[in-house]
């Protein structure tokens, strides 16, 4: 069973906008205001760069969910908030919109992290989804990048991020018309990688954490760090940061154990050394 730690900035009788829970070396973040589809506020976005900074940090960590309650993912910027004080004027105020941790923009983690989207991923919802690595979701989860809608510009990164990671035509489509699009469509373009009878994306994200858990933790982090380091660079440049990486990796205690935990047909016990 996962343990509860974080409501960090909230009182006590409300509930924490983000909740996050260690379930050995799982850590699952869940943006927590299902009454208005979990869109983001300023404390929900401190609970996550909280949890991000845990997750770079603690060995013990090997792999992170980020999900959301109620059968939401995240319906983007509060709006509601965003009538009563508008985004702007926090712009004003000194805020460094270039770096947005809490939405992972211009900040990754250096473990992967899964996301378990049901329902609306809508707007900031679709733009922290670009930030993570393995994404599922269930059969009517419904994902866009809603911002032109509202004539907000989508500042979690998605006019940069998005046509990397679908193909051209299709991102300038969704970031220009604010269309939403259903999981399988999602599927088809590769904005996500499964799709699952509702209700179960969690579980799924659970099953592929484990399997990444159990791997060699170097190993998963320097493949990860490559992965995000040669991104639009010619291969040619690579592979000396490459060689470099795997190096490391293959003179680890860890690499000695894997090999031996064959050998002697077991399941291999790594301790990230
Ligand atoms: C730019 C960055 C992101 C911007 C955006 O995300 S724009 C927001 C776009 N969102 C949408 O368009 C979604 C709107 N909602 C819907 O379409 C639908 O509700 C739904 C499809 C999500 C669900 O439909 P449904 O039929 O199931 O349910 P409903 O009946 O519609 O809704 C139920 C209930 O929920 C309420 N609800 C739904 N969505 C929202 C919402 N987005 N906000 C509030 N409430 C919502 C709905 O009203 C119903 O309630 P009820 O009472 O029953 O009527 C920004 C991302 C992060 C920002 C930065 C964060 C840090 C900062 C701090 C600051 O103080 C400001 C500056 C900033 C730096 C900030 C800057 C901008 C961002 C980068």
């Amino acid at each position: 069973m996962p343990i509860t730690e974080s409501s960090a900035g909230s009182s006590a009788e409300a509930a924490p906008h983000a909740i996050v829970e260690q379930d050995g070396h799982k850590l699952i973040v869940t943006m927590n205001r299902p009454e208005r589809r979990n869109a983001l506020s300023s404390e929900m976005l401190r609970i996550m760069e909280d949890a991000w900074d845990r997750v770079n940090s603690d060995p013990e960590i090997r792999v992170c969910i980020l999900t959301g309650a109620g059968g939401y993912f995240c319906a983007g910027m509060d709006l509601k908030a965003a009538d009563e004080k508008p985004p702007s004027e926090s712009f004003d105020e000194g805020f460094d919109p270039t770096v947005l941790k809490g939405l992972l923009k211009g900040f990754r983690l250096t473990k992967p992290l899964i996301a378990a989207v049901e329902g609306p991923a809508i707007a900031g919802g679709t733009e922290i989804l670009q930030g993570t690595d393995i994404r599922v979701a269930g059969e009517s989860a419904k994902f866009g990048v809603a911002e032109a809608r509202w004539s907000l510009y989508p500042m979690g990164g998605s006019a940069v991020r998005l046509p990397r990671q679908i193909p051209y035509t299709v991102a300038a489509e969704l970031l220009l018309t604010g269309r939403t699009l259903k999981a399988p469509e999602a599927k088809e373009l590769g904005l996500i990688g499964h799709v699952v009878p509702d209700g179960t994306a969690l579980e799924k994200a659970h099953e592929l954490a484990d399997m990444i858990a159990a791997n060699g933790p170097l190993a998963v982090q320097a493949i990860l760090r490559t992965m995000r380091e040669s991104e639009g660079k010619h291969e040619d440049e690579c592979w000396a940061d490459d060689a470099k990486v795997g190096a490391a990796v293959f003179a680890s205690e860890d690499a000695k154990e894997g090999p031996k935990a064959f050998l002697e047909k077991r399941k291999p016990e790594f301790n990230g050394r």
